[in-house]
């Protein structure tokens, strides 16, 4: 097949892949109003490197202006974000939704699980296209495809698992990176016998992954002791919920994680170590990150934490009643150490782990007692998806471990700069999308599973009282939550599907950058990019009359345009007519005064 390493164009499309993207261009009416014009004003707008006093300007589910007193058409919408942060709506980087797993389907599907997101402040996720160890790649991400398209209430995206190893699997992940928009596979060191790949296979996925600029993920977690340990337990008599945690103690979380860290190591394939759950093996993690980084392997391994491991643990009477201990079973397992949830905020604060994910897959307590009586048939997986934002914002900004730049960076940011989404999604910037959220840093919230928007019948937040909620979000420039209530724009099929391109520039920094899929709309946002990281500021607060018209306004419109190119001061490049390569340049930690504070514990070593 004819195939590149860019974007999907209409050549390079697939013909099973041109029927999907057809219906999904055609909105239904009432979300056709492509002149949406939104004024969110008053606001503190939050970037994972700075904060800043500025109103936004949003028409065409795109951010047009950024600034104060700007000029803006009559007629437009207008919020009055006092007293709040606007910031990036949150990226969630892990979800099974509907996922055919341990004898069930998850309950949360691709609507109520995206409308969920949404409700919490979260206006992307990716989701994991598993196929089985026979099943092939690409009829599977044909699978979630049809099942997410039309039905999301965001935009998603996929990454798929690599579950056994052929050249036939080598082959499908090279199409999937290069014509069907996915950039990341997962691979599973658990799970014996169903999705497990040995450690020859794992060689050989990583190698195919940096081939191909793809972000190697590992679910870390040693299967033939968990195999081995729930033999043993169960022929002891210890069958209930309380055998999980115990089949897959610490250690054999963090034996997996620094496997996988030395073989991307060996490679030099850039590592994201999916659900890191223990203290063990979040150090162990930030261990090898640091040494690496040391040799000069800048950003060769990425850790994601759950919204779960934050915000509860395996609590002492949690196996009084099977349905509780049950609802809270997902592996790696929640830990019985309860300073565990402090210790990974503060290697988040530290930027030794990059991203909270929520691993959202949900079981009903019917579905859950699958496992009565035989701890390991206990369908694995926990809610998360809502609560995520909050969960963050309450045990990291309430606690005060983090600051809310870094809350955007560990819950959209760094997720968008990992899966090649940045700029386009994880920042407030002109041409961005309008994918935003306005958090309330007053509004409390007691989370409940009676009045949570997930269709699962627990939450294992029950009871936490949040500091800061979401009170607006908007989904690609339409109001779906106001006053922290669902609004009926919120509607199946508003989100799509989204490219991730290869050789994300946080992971490949020495790769010649890859177009997103519009040319323009990207050269637009490096540039202003390369205005904010390397002037210190951003022109969007100057005022119009500054001469950097082109933020706050296009000479001779009212408005700014999506294709009007920003104005360059006297003496700034152009990048069009240098070799200067802002992509790489995006990925270094060396930008100037880019920060509003230090993270406590010290310089982060992270990409905040
Ligand atoms: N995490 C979990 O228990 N369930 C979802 C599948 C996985 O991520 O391993
Ligand atoms: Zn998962």
């Amino acid at each position: 097949m004819d195939a590149t390493n860019g974007p999907i164009t209409a050549s390079t499309v697939p013909s099973d892949l041109k029927s999907l993207m057809a219906p999904s261009k055609k909105l239904p009416f009432h979300l056709q109003s492509s002149h949406t014009r939104l004024l969110i004003k008053n606001g503190t707008v939050v970037n994972a490197d700075k904060m800043e006093e500025m109103d936004l300007y949003i028409e065409d589910g795109i951010i047009k202006q950024l600034g104060r007193n700007m000029i803006i058409p009559g007629g437009t919408r207008t919020i009055d974000a006092k007293s709040m942060y606007v910031m990036p709506g949150g990226i969630d980087p892990h979800t099974h939704l509907e996922f055919e797993f341990m004898g069930d389907k998850s309950v949360d599907d691709f609507y109520t699980g995206t409308r969920a997101a949404v409700s919490g402040g979260t206006t992307m996720i990716l989701d994991f296209a598993i196929p089985k160890k026979d099943e092939s790649l690409i009829n599977t991400y044909m699978k979630y495809r049809k099942l997410a398209d039309g039905k999301v209430c965001c935009d998603y995206g996929l990454h798929v698992g690599i579950t056994s190893w052929s050249d036939s699997v080598k082959n499908e992940m090279s199409d999937l990176c290069k014509m069907y928009g996915v950039n990341s596979f997962k691979f599973f060191l658990a799970y014996k016998d169903l999705y497990m790949i040995n450690d020859e296979e794992m060689y050989h996925c990583l190698e195919a992954c940096k081939e191909l600029g793809a972000v190697a993920m590992v679910h870390a977690e040693n299967g033939t002791i968990i195999k081995e340990n729930t033999k043993k337990l169960l022929k002891e008599g210890i069958t209930g919920p309380e055998g999980h945690e115990l089949s897959r103690p610490e250690e054999v979380e963090a034996e997996a994680v620094f496997r996988a860290c030395v073989f991307a190591n060996q490679v030099k394939c850039p590592l994201y170590v999916v659900h890191v759950m223990s203290s063990s093996a979040g150090k162990m993690l930030a261990q090898k990150r640091r040494e690496y980084q040391q040799r000069s392997v800048p950003h060769l391994l990425f850790g994601e934490t759950l919204a779960a491991a934050l915000g509860t643990y395996w609590k002492p009477n949690i196996c009084l009643h099977f349905e509780d201990a049950a609802a809270h079973v997902l592996g790696p397992p929640l830990r019985p150490d309860p300073s565990t949830p402090t210790e990974l905020m503060k290697l988040l604060a530290t930027g030794d782990l990059q991203t909270v994910g929520s691993d959202n897959c949900t079981f009903n307590a019917k579905q859950k007692a699958l496992g009565i009586g035989d701890f390991s048939k206990i369908p694995n997986g926990v809610n998360g998806v809502e609560d995520r934002m909050s969960i963050v914002w309450e045990k990291g900004v309430t606690a005060g471990i983090i600051d809310p730049t870094q809350f955007v960076a560990i819950t959209s940011t760094n997720a968008a700069k990992i899966f090649n989404l940045y700029p386009k999604k994880g920042r407030i910037a002109v041409g961005s999308d309008a994918d935003i959220v306005v958090w309330n840093p007053k509004r409390t919230k007691k989370i409940s599973a009676k009045t949570h928007q997930q269709a699962v019948d627990y939450n294992i937040f029950e009871g936490t009282v949040v500091h800061g909620v979401a009170e607006y979000v908007i989904v690609k420039g339409r109001v779906c939550v106001e006053e922290a209530e669902i609004k009926a724009s919120l509607s199946r099929g508003l989100g799509e599907f989204v490219q991730t391109p290869v050789f994300p520039a946080i992971a490949y920094p020495d790769a010649a950058p890859i177009k997103a899929e519009n040319k323009d709309f990207e050269d637009e946002l490096l540039i202003l990019d390369d205005e904010i990281d390397f002037d210190g500021v951003t022109n969007a607060g100057d005022s119009p009359s500054s001469g950097r018209s082109s933020v706050c306004s296009v000479p001779g419109s009212p408005v700014s345009h999506r294709s009007g190119r920003a104005l360059r001061k006297e003496g700034q490049r152009d990048l069009h007519s240098s070799s200067f390569s802002v992509s790489s340049d995006q990925a270094e930690d060396k930008k100037p005064s880019i920060r509003v504070s230090e993270p406590p514990g010290g310089r982060s070593t992270g990409f905040w």
